[in-house]
């Protein structure tokens, strides 16, 4: 008789959703499913020279439906029998418009091809000029409300993402009962919720994004957001007061998605939580320890012991009870593009690549699509071995890494991306490396702000999809921070530490710390710095930081 438990952990990403069932008692992983979401991979709903980046929640929904089935039908029915609990998390800030029942507007009739009733995803940034209003307003209010935030609001948030859209479609805002996150639309769904005020709200997205904190008495006031616009008179009263930890259950699956997903009925739900707080659980984050998750974007997490005396860390995103393990500290802070620079520098080469293949009668339409798919696939490992044998600094391009904004330190999305010192010499892999040089320098920023506002970092841990597929942007990690990096075992350390809380809001482990010591992933790999490659870009970062006061200034003159 098999008396072991198992659950899954549901990793909703930028592109993509991942799907785990994990044994509770050792964390091995028993099957695994990704599903790419489909009208966002045709481009629906977004512009991405306006920074809008939309989605819709059918693609969230087809997600779970594909990845859970898919998994399901990897394992025995021993295995799903014993299935006892779900954990998810999102990337965010992604919060949608809904109605009384907490039902995505996007879903009603009259909106389903509307963006404004979609979810705004996290790299959306169409809010730049009402996280400008929020920080202006902030700064004269009696509280700041943005000091457990960084002390900069930032456009890829919450209420600047509610604020635009309301402003924008009148349509969305009348029809708006209330906005919810990604992370905590899933639970709800699953475990059929339809009272929107009844939903239990993450205390990582609230924390971190949303301007809750509980020496605030939950969220800013109404008179506070009535200040920033009458057409948040309200909403407040609509939204919530309690946020809750992932170590908590939502409820049950509903009979109608325990059928639909073919799970049992009485499968635990945890409350959801952004995607890489999830990930530092899943590799067992220690105190001190920065967590980099590294991916579209880099989301860099910390977990200190609660202090007595509090203490603001500034320009980062956020320092929230709970957000992270229960009961700590959690730290976030990150780059709004890191592996998305390099996808944009693969767009910019593949686009000669498609139209002279794709123009070209000299050869079938078979030939050529394959022609072009495994030109395409083979951009960035080329592009990086040869990068990789162009010597620091020798020649001379120098990049700056805003080419999504700066997340932090110190939040600004008006700031652009640049490729600097280029000469009729600069090849393709030279300016390659340069971006991985700049992605690498902007994560440096970061680790510096945590050291200098007093957050010691004792050790460097990577999880996300680069940490697994670029050697040559770890090995330049190692040698910009100047410090060994641990790469993950698990392929999905997101989605494990997903599966993590599914364990302890179900009750297997009676805590999170318990849950991580038995389930979380080992390590398969250490970057160490190269010595002489420390020493030489310390003098590349020193022109990086000249370069960033340079364009930062320029920018902001407009
Ligand atoms: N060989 C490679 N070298 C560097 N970056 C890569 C490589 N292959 C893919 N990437 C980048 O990885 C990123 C996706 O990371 P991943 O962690 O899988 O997704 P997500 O951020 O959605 O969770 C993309 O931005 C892509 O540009
Ligand atoms: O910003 C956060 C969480 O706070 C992330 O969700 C966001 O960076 C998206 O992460 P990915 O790059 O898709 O892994």
């Amino acid at each position: 008789m098999n008396n072991v438990k198992y659950t899954i952990g549901m990793d909703f990403g930028s592109d993509s959703v991942r799907a785990l069932i994990v044994n509770t008692a050792t964390g091995e992983e028993m099957a695994t499913a990704v599903h790419y979401y489909v009208r966002w991979k045709e481009g629906k709903y977004c512009n991405p020279s306006e920074s809008k980046f939309r989605q819709h929640p059918l693609d969230y929904v087809e997600g779970i439906e594909a990845t859970i089935k898919s998994v399901v039908s990897q394992v025995s029915k021993e295995v799903v029998d014993n299935i006892v609990g779900i954990g998810v998390d999102t990337t965010g800030s992604t919060p949608v418009a809904v109605d009384k029942t907490g039902t995505p507007l996007a879903l009603l009739e009259g909106f389903e091809e509307n963006p404004n009733a979609m979810f705004v995803l996290w790299k959306d940034h169409t809010g730049i000029k009402e996280a400008d209003e929020i920080n202006a307003l902030c700064a004269k209010w009696d509280i700041d409300y943005t000091k457990y935030e960084g002390g900069i609001y930032s456009s890829e948030w919450f209420w600047s993402k509610i604020l635009h859209v309301s402003r924008a479609d009148k349509s969305v805002q009348e029809a708006a009962y209330s906005w919810v996150e990604h992370c905590d639309w899933v639970p709800f769904l699953l475990t059929g919720g339809n009272d929107v005020k009844q939903m239990k709200r993450s205390r990582c997205a609230a924390g971190h994004k949303a301007l809750w904190h509980e020496s605030f008495g939950g969220l800013p006031p109404n008179d506070f957001f009535v200040a920033l616009d009458p057409v948040l008179d309200g909403l407040t009263d609509r939204l919530f007061k309690e946020t809750y930890t992932s170590d908590v259950s939502v409820g049950t699956l509903s009979e109608e998605w325990a059928t639909r997903l073919g799970l049992p009925e009485n499968v635990e739900v945890a409350v959801g939580a952004f995607d890489c707080h999830m990930g530092a659980v899943g590799v067992n984050i220690e105190p001190y320890h920065l967590t980099k998750v590294m991916g579209t974007s880099t989301c860099d997490i910390v977990v200190t012991p609660m202090q007595d005396e509090e203490h603001l860390v500034k320009g980062i995103c956020g320092q929230v009870d709970g957000s992270v393990i229960p009961g700590m500290l959690g730290l976030e802070a990150g780059q709004s593009a890191f592996g998305d620079i390099y996808a944009w520098y693969e767009r910019l080469i593949a686009w000669p690549i498609k139209e002279l293949i794709g123009g070209t009668n000299l050869i079938s339409e078979d030939v050529k699509a394959q022609l072009v798919e495994e030109a395409l696939g083979n951009i960035l490992p080329k592009l990086s071995e040869a990068a990789a044998k162009e010597p620091i600094g020798a020649s001379g391009e120098l990049a700056l890494d805003w080419m999504n904004g700066r997340r932090t330190p110190d939040a600004n999305q008006n700031l652009k991306g640049v490729i600097s010192g280029i000469n009729l010499g600069s090849t393709s892999p030279k300016v390659f490396r340069a971006l991985v040089e700049a992605s690498c320098f902007g994560a440096k920023k970061i680790a510096d702000r945590f050291i200098e506002e007093g957050i010691a970092i004792n050790g460097v841990i990577a999880i996300g999809g680069i940490s697994k597929k670029s050697d040559l942007v770890m090995q330049i990690m190692a040698d910009v921070l100047d410090a060994p990096i641990k790469v993950a075992k698990s392929e999905q350390a997101c989605a494990l530490g997903a599966s993590i809380f599914g364990a302890v809001a179900a009750g297997v482990h009676a805590n999170t710390e318990v849950a991580m010591d038995a389930m979380a992933s080992p390590f398969e790999k250490v970057y160490e710095p190269i010595k002489e490659n420390v020493e030489a870009y310390k003098r590349v970062y020193n022109d990086y930081s000249e370069l960033c006061v340079a364009m930062e200034n320029h920018i902001m003159k407009k």
